[in-house]
């Protein structure tokens, strides 16, 4: 053999996989600077997708949930979506354009103004923005039923996901009723989500009319809104100070366990006295931080203003103690909220910086009272 030969192996699907890479950049219009940051998340997200099959996806937790689920459906919709969603697939940058090859069909104003406003209060569908439920809406295929129709069965392959305009459906398991849905709501996304069989049976208790969703097209969609989530989420704690010395590993799995909340204007978020669960991040609105005045001259006093950017709730995690402040929402507000497992598995060094601020605590609320007097 000439000593200048070398012999390599090529990976099967290396080829394919730059292919698709440099497909993603230039369907995606990623400028030269924004190149190696747009990798990074491109394979991280493709390798962590790639990684996970079912059995990573069924930890413990998921396992408590799908045995609730048995008993009590409702608690188990509730809890479903607090964990990322997870694939099998590789995830692919490219399905933001959701381009789909399917025939979509034509909605009248008032089945689109429908799905406009349902879509949005649907759990899989939640981190949408406007844009995107418009183009979603034309993946939806109106299904009329009839009453005694069974949708899906328990324990069968997935296909569908239904979405309740008109109708009151029931949901069996081993045929005895576990939930009933009368006129709203949807249904069929856990077997599409967790790639299982269905855990119950959908019968029509009335005549009705759904909207439906293939389970590629179905898939693609959610797919694209946890990329979609986790984008926004690591915009948001690039700019977080205390977050300043992570690196992009670490805050790319904090942006995964974040969970996003909602709150009205007068909402309280956590209690003064209250066990603490959760640690949150304002990402809109203003969230004033009260004391209860012990000295009556008030009932409280306003220690300080959260603005976007801003954190609370950290302190009875960091000291294992009850929250020392009410928090309430002065304006609409969205939080992101890391619990206390997440707080304490992913937070490391950000915890002594939380901690030197959380220091300054007395002496604010001193000055503050002094000021009152
Ligand atoms: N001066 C303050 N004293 C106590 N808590 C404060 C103060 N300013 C802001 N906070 C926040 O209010 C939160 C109430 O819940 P925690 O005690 O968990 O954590 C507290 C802090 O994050």
């Amino acid at each position: 053999m000439n000593r200048n030969t070398i012999n390599v192996t090529i990976p099967d699907g290396l080829h394919e996989m730059l292919e698709d890479f440099v497909r993603s950049v230039i369907s995606s219009k990623i400028k030269s600077r924004d190149l190696y940051k747009y990798a990074y998340e491109y394979f991280l997200s493709n390798k962590t997708s790639s990684e996970t099959n079912l059995n990573d996806i069924m930890d413990d937790k998921t396992e408590e949930c799908m045995r609730t689920a048995f008993e009590n459906l409702d608690e188990y919709e509730n809890r479903r979506m607090t964990r990322p969603v997870l694939f099998g697939d590789t995830f692919n940058p490219e399905i933001e354009k959701l381009v789909l090859s399917i025939s979509t069909n034509e909605k009248s104003p008032e089945e689109h103004h429908f799905l406009q406003q349902t879509i949005p209060t649907t759990l899989p569908f939640r981190a949408l923005d406007y844009d995107q439920i418009e183009e979603i809406i034309q993946y939806f295929q109106s299904y009329n039923v009839k009453s005694g129709e069974i949708l899906m069965k328990e324990k069968e392959e997935g296909d569908y996901f239904y979405l309740i305009q008109i109708g009151v459906y029931e949901a069996l398991i081993n045929n005895k009723q576990v939930k009933i849905y009368n006129n709203e709501g949807s249904f069929g996304e856990l077997a599409l989500l967790y790639r299982q069989p269905r855990l119950a049976t959908i019968r029509a208790v009335t005549d009705g009319k759904l909207w439906r969703m293939n389970r590629d097209i179905f898939s693609k969609v959610v797919r694209f809104v946890a990329f979609k989530k986790r984008q926004r989420h690591l915009e948001f704690l690039r700019n977080c100070q205390i977050l300043k010395n992570m690196n992009e590993k670490e805050m790319l799995d904090v942006a995964d366990a974040l969970k996003c909340e909602e709150y009205k204007r007068g909402d309280t978020i956590i209690h003064e006295g209250d066990n603490a669960d959760a640690m949150y991040f304002v990402q809109s609105g203003n969230v004033e931080i009260r004391i209860r005045e012990l000295s009556n001259k008030t009932d409280y006093i306003v220690v300080k203003t959260c603005q976007p950017g801003d954190y609370f709730g950290e302190r009875a995690l960091l000291y294992n103690e009850r929250r020392a402040a009410t928090a309430i929402a002065i304006t609409h507000c969205q939080l992101l909220v890391l619990d206390r497992a997440d707080f304490n598995r992913l937070l490391g060094s950000a915890k002594d910086v939380l901690k030197r601020n959380a220091e300054h605590y007395k002496t604010i609320v001193k000055d503050i009272q002094n000021k009152h007097m």
